[in-house]
């Protein structure tokens, strides 16, 4: 019996249609068994159970494909349908692009943030040590046009025997000086049991590079109303810090600012790298603003002009940098904190850059 080529090319097609059929309904059941390893936590890769599949496949195949063959085929399904295992995991989170696409602004006060609203400057001492410290430096940054005032009253330092912060106390005294330069006030918390007494003080909470992953405090602050600017953790990757993100707006708090301040890499002539891609990919994968902490990421003054330039061309929403009246007697962070001099250089020469951003983010 002779077939027609034709005749051989419309059974191909229709096992082609059996073939993807089979397929889609396989895709459908990963997807499942996907969402179910996400509920539990478990990682989605799994060899062994691609193993067990591949021996038995082996051992079922009838020919005429050798095994290698047959194996190659399903590794490339296994692959396909671990992507798509993933891909669904990502369009669940709250913080992502795919469940919102639009960019989530933030109203605190008088002031926005995110979306096409103006990069704005955050700006202030690392540490609260006075009320004169905090009140000069209010005076002279609401001169300059800063609208958050930042200030730490519960230092997580490296060594216990460091100063720690002067407490509640110390947001006293940032409110205070918030207050009298018309700015809103950011400061961190360390500990859950802190929530009251900041939320008391604080118009936005700061979850510290240290702590982004104290799950405990991450729900804390979720289940607070108050912004939250969250930190990237020294070594943490983007995707972790995403997640980070992610438990605070699982609790509820949708009102979240992250911020990348630089990673621990093997350079030395910075204390930390910036990851300006960090920046565009947070963008980019969520719909949170973004701000840049140029301080931290360089750890010299030298370098935080031209950092908060790039920051502004990458996208950033904002600018953190420390500024004390006298960095060389500050209680902590004194090599790197900018002097009023300093700040106004630093604005003046970021000027232009504020405003191209500003066109550009309206354009
Ligand atoms: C679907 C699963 O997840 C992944 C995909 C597999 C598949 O496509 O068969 C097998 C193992 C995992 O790498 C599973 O674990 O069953």
């Amino acid at each position: 019996m002779t077939q027609s080529l034709e005749q051989l090319r419309g059974e191909v097609d229709a096992l082609n249609r059996q073939i993807l059929e089979l397929l889609s309904r396989r895709g459908e059941v990963v997807a499942r068994i996907g969402q179910l390893k996400s509920e539990e936590g478990q990682r989605h890769y799994d060899p062994s159970r691609e193993d067990q599949q591949l021996r038995e496949l082996v051992a079922l195949n009838p020919g005429p494909f050798s095994d290698a063959t047959v194996k190659a085929i399903f590794k490339e399904i296994f692959k396909a349908s671990l992507n798509l295992e993933e891909v669904n995991d990502k369009q669940v989170l709250l913080v992502s692009r795919s469940k919102q696409p639009e960019d989530t602004v933030l109203d605190i006060g008088k002031l926005r943030i995110g979306g096409k609203a103006p990069p704005l400057m955050i700006a202030g001492p690392c540490s609260i040590e006075s009320e004169e410290q905090m009140m000069v430096t209010a005076a002279f940054l609401a001169e300059q046009g800063v609208s958050i005032l930042r200030g730490g009253a519960f230092k997580p330092r490296t060594s216990p025997y460091g100063f720690q912060g002067l407490g509640p106390e110390g947001l006293r005294i940032g409110k205070q000086a918030a207050r009298a330069g018309g700015q809103l006030f950011v400061t961190e918390i360390m500990d859950t049991r802190d929530i009251e007494i900041m939320s008391e003080y604080a118009d936005i909470l700061q979850v510290g590079a240290r702590n982004m992953q104290n799950f405990a405090l991450l729900r804390e602050v979720g289940r607070s109303r108050l912004p939250v600017l969250l930190k990237r953790g020294l070594a943490a990757t983007v995707e972790e810090w995403l997640y980070a993100a992610e438990y605070i707006l699982s609790e509820g708090n949708a009102s979240v600012i992250l911020c990348e301040r630089g990673i621990r890499t093997f350079e030395k002539w910075t204390r930390n790298t910036l990851d300006l891609s960090a920046v565009v990919l947070a963008k980019q994968e969520t719909h949170l603003p973004v701000i840049v902490d140029v301080t931290h990421a360089a750890g010299r003054r030298d370098l935080l002009l031209p950092l908060a330039r790039a920051a502004l061309a990458a996208g950033a929403d904002g600018i953190h940098v420390e500024v004390h009246p006298n960095p060389a007697t500050a209680l902590s962070d004194n090599e790197q904190q900018l002097d009023f001099a300093g700040y106004r250089e630093f604005a003046a020469g970021l000027q232009p850059f504020l405003e191209a951003a500003t066109r550009y983010r309206q354009s």
